[in-house]
């Protein structure tokens, strides 16, 4: 079965910062896992803004194609996103909508869940949503791909379609497809089906012959998802996740399952829709003016959600502050020298700007793996104090975010030495190498006993809402 590969957990982590050894001296205690903590550099930065220079919202909303839905296709999606990979071709034209063809009916979900159905929704096609209320940390969906191939892959798509069952054949030609204009299917198709050396076919044959390949690949194009190791998949109810820059589910790979699972990472109540980030990483922390256009660049399509039509302005403010906030504790993550206000000059000053990126994420709704990010760079600021305490308290809120996004089920994370359970263990060696054996025993067993403390309570309440409900009853 295949394992996540690290080439793939980059997309679920950003890491930044060499692997350092765990070093009293310079306080990045810790370091030397490979860091969740990333995101973006200044180059980064730049690139998504020369990005966006080229079209504003008021382009965006004022171009003929600006309502329709479509377009997904690669991302930067760590978490898994469905893909857009505008590199495929270079040669992409200015974004133009070409083609969009959503299957009129309401199709059934592939994998039946009692949690969920899928519903049309107005200006987006079909989407996911919630028939119960779904507690946060609820494992939702934990599917297969219905269908890959091998990253780049494309052109290769008819062949693996050609090879579906009937019934996964319907449940593929079920789902929307489009075509983004910087991927020229028609070449595509015409080069990898059609030898050049055949005479025989006329134009009006070879239109036919590659007609069911291109809508094949145009519905592969905006549903695919990154898969490990080095292929792209689809999913017949995961690819029907749409966006929203305050998402509430989080899908991750988990390679050593083989499956995509989706995790709520708030309460949802029932009827409410399902949605995922498509913007990965540092690109969820932009403004809407600079969102929208990437949303609709990559995917072709003009978010409307809470964020992106928020008049007040509250939720600029705060993405404003989290891109400057988390800017700057990657470069103290890095070790940057550079010199910059956002740069914070001591590890207290980081916990504190860490603290900060905390209270506002959870402000702005993102509860998302962003927020373990932020989690450990602040424990790490902490351990470098000498915080003991509030390092520990801070990595056990890490893994609770982490649980609620990714599961339990973490065996490649912890090969990697990324998952929270890695960072405890490198929090108890630092307390070792600089305080002895003791005192990190000491730390160790507090831990324990909270941990144990925490557990007895979570038994003791699920008790006496067992014994509620069989009054009830
Ligand atoms: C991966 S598909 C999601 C499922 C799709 N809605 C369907 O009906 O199968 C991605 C496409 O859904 C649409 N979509 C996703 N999120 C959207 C949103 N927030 N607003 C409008 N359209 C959206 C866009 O057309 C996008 O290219």
């Amino acid at each position: 079965m295949a394992e996540i590969q690290e080439s793939n957990v980059k997309h679920v982590y950003f890491f930044i910062g060499e692997q350092a050894a765990a070093s009293p001296s310079d306080g990045f205690a810790g370091a030397g896992d490979a860091s969740r903590y990333g995101t973006v550099t200044p180059a980064g930065r730049e690139e998504m803004r020369d990005a966006d220079d080229d079209v504003t919202i008021e382009q965006v909303a004022a171009s003929p194609s600006g309502d329709l839905p479509g377009a997904g296709a690669a991302s930067t999606y760590g978490t898994s996103i469905p893909n857009g990979k505008p590199e495929m071709n270079p040669l992409a034209p200015a974004f133009k909508m070409r083609k969009k063809e959503s299957p009129s009916s309401v199709p059934a979900l592939d994998a039946a869940s009692p949690l969920l159905e899928i519903r049309k929704v107005e200006g987006k096609g079909c989407g996911l949503f919630a028939v119960a209320s779904i507690p946060r940390g609820t494992l939702i969906i934990s599917e297969a791909p219905l269908m890959k191939v091998v990253d780049e892959g494309i052109h290769l798509t008819w062949g693996p379609y050609c090879r579906l069952s009937n019934r996964d054949k319907a449940a593929y030609d079920a789902m929307y497809g489009y075509q983004p204009p910087y991927i020229d299917f028609d070449s595509i198709a015409r080069t990898s089906l059609i030898d050049p050396c055949d005479d025989s076919m006329d134009e009006g044959d070879a239109d036919k012959l590659v007609a069911e390949p291109i809508r094949v690949m145009s519905i592969f194009a905006i549903n695919n998802f990154n898969l490990q190791p080095n292929h792209l998949g689809i999913y017949a109810t995961i690819s029907r996740l749409n966006h929203s820059c305050i998402p509430n589910v989080h899908s991750a790979i988990n390679g050593p399952l083989g499956v995509n699972t989706v995790h709520a990472t708030t309460d949802i109540l029932p009827n409410e829709e399902l949605t995922i980030t498509y913007l990965g990483g540092s690109a969820s922390y932009l403004p809407r003016s600079k969102r929208i256009p990437e949303l609709h660049r990559k995917f072709g399509f003009i978010c409307q959600c809470s964020a992106c039509t928020d008049q007040t302005g509250a939720s600029d403010s705060r993405r404003e502050l989290l891109d400057y906030l988390a800017w700057g504790l990657n470069e103290y993550n890095d070790r940057s020298t550079a010199t910059d206000a956002c740069i914070p000059a001591s590890h207290a000053a980081a916990l504190t700007q860490a603290e900060d990126l905390i209270v506002t994420l959870k402000q702005e709704g993102l509860d998302t793996i962003e927020l373990t990010k932020a989690y450990r760079i602040a424990s790490y600021a902490a351990l470098a104090i000498k915080n003991y305490e509030y390092a520990l308290q801070l990595a056990r809120e890490e893994s609770e975010v982490e649980k609620y996004c990714l599961g339990t089920d973490l065996r490649d994370l912890r090969r990697l030495g990324v998952a929270t359970e890695g960072w405890f263990k490198r929090i108890y060696e630092t307390i070792k190498v600089w305080e002895g054996k003791e005192v990190a025993r000491e730390y160790q067993g507090l831990s324990k006993k909270e941990k144990q403390r925490k557990k007895a309570r979570r038994y003791k309440k699920a008790k006496r809402v067992g014994a509620a409900a069989f009054r009830a009853e």
